[in-house]
């Protein structure tokens, strides 16, 4: 694997608010890499500004030995071997779903453009639907479309900003298979941006957490997931707990605490709510300045005495 994206101690204000500062990182070829942070960390603007959409105030970014340089630089913002999707997917409404992917490879000869099409139909599982218009495809169908399109002229890298937020819910998780899927057999290097952390560990190689502007940590979801550096790393990848034991606090996820007789933490509960595979135990403890969040089989009546470990 060879670095595709480097991007160097980038900084971007707007007006005298700095919303990225002295960002660095790099991208391997075929790596898919989430953005993930709070509403207002600098997400969008990042990822807009490696797509060349957005100017850099300081700093270098380099995508396939290219520099990528903003609108202040290119008159028609933007790069042919970098393509963005869109929440809105952006389809032709008065197209088929044929002439929408066609479309962006208008320029190829007839036969390569049918083959291409075609190759891409497959891909992304829409052959049965090539004559359909964008209203009568369901939102997974229209998503497919999109990466369809943005796949067509062959970019060397994909931005994704919020890909799967206008999805209902009940098929989000369906959706999001579908889409790594077509992404892993296109060998396509992607940058997505989200705030779901479902995405960032179902579709990430690796995970960027960024905040106010600055990267919090880089790594792989587990490592992510099992020693983030910060509170703030670690409430992306789901819920922590924080626990006094001695003079130091550990920060430990729910399902390393084991409710038990004999445990070294005890608490009330004050809240136990069914959550399907499991209760949401809430206790107050004494070592904790923060509710503790218990995973448990059963439920317990509120103002119970309980004691827990961790395992
Ligand atoms: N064109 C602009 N002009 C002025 N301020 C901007 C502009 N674009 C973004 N900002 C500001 O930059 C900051 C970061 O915005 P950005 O959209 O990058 O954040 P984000 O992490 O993607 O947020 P969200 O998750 O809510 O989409 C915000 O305070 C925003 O108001």
């Amino acid at each position: 694997m060879s670095t595709l994206v480097q991007v160097s101690q980038v900084s971007k204000s707007f007006l005298d608010n700095p919303v990225i500062k002295g960002v660095s990182f790099s991208v391997e070829e075929g790596e898919i890499i989430c953005i993930l942070g709070e509403s207002g960390s600098g997400k969008s603007t990042l990822l807009r500004m490696i797509g060349g959409l957005e100017d850099a105030d300081e700093g270098s970014i380099v995508v396939e030995e290219e520099e990528i340089t903003g609108p202040a630089h290119n008159l028609v913002p933007g790069f042919d071997f970098i393509n963005f999707v869109s929440q809105s997917f952006r389809l032709e409404p008065f197209r088929t779903v044929w002439d929408n992917i066609s479309s962006v490879i208008s320029y190829l000869p007839d036969q390569e453009r049918e083959t291409k099409v075609n190759d891409l139909l497959v891909l992304c599982k829409l052959t049965d639907k090539s004559k359909a218009y964008p209203r009568e495809l369901s939102g997974g169908q229209q998503q497919r479309v999109a990466i369809a399109m943005a796949l067509a002229d062959d970019p060397f890298l994909l931005l994704m900003d919020e890909p799967f937020s206008n999805l209902d819910v009940n098929m989000k998780t369906q959706i999001r298979e579908e889409i790594v899927e077509i992404l892993r057999k296109a060998e396509v290097t992607v940058i997505l941006v989200s705030h779901d952390p479902i995405d960032a560990m179902s579709i990430a190689d690796r995970v960027i957490i960024l905040e106010s502007g600055q990267i919090s940590q880089i790594d792989t979801p587990q490592v992510l997931y099992e020693n983030p550096s910060s509170p703030y790393a670690a409430k992306f990848l789901g819920p922590m707990n924080y626990l006094k034991v001695g003079k130091e606090t550990l920060g430990i996820r729910p399902e390393k605490l084991r409710i038990t007789p004999n445990g070294q933490f005890a608490g009330t509960v004050i809240k136990s709510i069914f959550m399907g595979m499991h209760y949401h135990v809430s206790v107050d403890c004494a070592a904790s300045d923060r509710v503790i969040l218990l995973y448990s089989s059963c439920s317990y009546p509120i103002g119970d005495s309980i004691q827990f470990e961790h395992v």
